[in-house]
């Protein structure tokens, strides 16, 4: 991390942090009193889109179907696959609570930032203790996307909205492996529901 001068904040994002057994010593290690910040979404929806994005490096990928399970018959979801791993994360968030007590972690509800962003952002900037910059004046939808971009508030200078690799369509897929992904998810959402105070409304 760079060196941070008073009146400054760092901020650093990697998806893969929240996952990763060995980070939250590391980053305790580093900063006992760092604010954490997670993007949450629906871990069944988030699983399709971690596949389409592999999916799109390796077009000889199995569909998601097969992947979801260990085998064709026994309908046991693999728990192995990193697309369904990292959705469990009420078993990650427990071993962030071994360093960090949960004032210092703010959850960002992944659905409500495409719906809402000036209100997600609006939570994020308080619990950074930031004046509401970011405002929603700040966004606006593009209809082509199917999700909000920025702009600036005057008008002046272009929008920016994420690349094309982010809001990729995703695949159908079969409902009874949906419903059977619900089913697997529904206790470990609960028991984050549980550790966070907050209800996500996933199933
Ligand atoms: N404003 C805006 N524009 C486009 N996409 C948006 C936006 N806000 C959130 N999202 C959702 O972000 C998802 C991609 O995020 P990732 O977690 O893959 O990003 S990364 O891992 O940090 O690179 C991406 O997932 P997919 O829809 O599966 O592509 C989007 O649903």
């Amino acid at each position: 991390m760079p060196s941070t001068l008073d009146g400054q904040l760092t901020m650093e994002k990697t998806p893969s942090y929240f996952v990763t057994k060995e980070v939250p010593q590391r980053i305790y290690n580093m900063s006992k009193n760092i604010k954490l910040i997670v993007v949450v979404r629906d871990p069944v929806t988030r699983a399709i889109s971690d596949y389409t994005q592999a999916a799109t490096k390796r077009p000889a990928m199995k569909p998601f179907e097969k992947m979801a399970f260990i085998d064709n018959t026994s309908r046991i979801v693999d728990t192995k696959w990193a697309a369904v791993k990292i959705g469990v994360y009420a078993k990650h968030l427990e071993k962030w609570l071994k360093y960090f007590p949960l004032r210092q972690i703010h959850f960002v509800n992944g659905e409500q930032l495409i719906a809402n962003p000036a209100g997600e952002m609006a939570k994020v900037q308080d619990f950074l203790g930031l004046k509401q910059i970011v405002t929603d004046k700040h966004f606006y939808l593009n209809e082509t996307r199917g999700f909000p971009c920025l702009k600036k508030p005057e008008g002046s200078g272009r929008p920016h909205c994420l690349g094309k690799t982010k809001g990729r369509q995703h695949p159908n897929v079969d409902p009874h492996v949906l419903q059977r992904l619900r089913d697997f998810f529904k206790p470990f959402n609960a028991k984050f529901y549980q550790l966070t105070g907050q209800s996500f409304n996933w199933n």
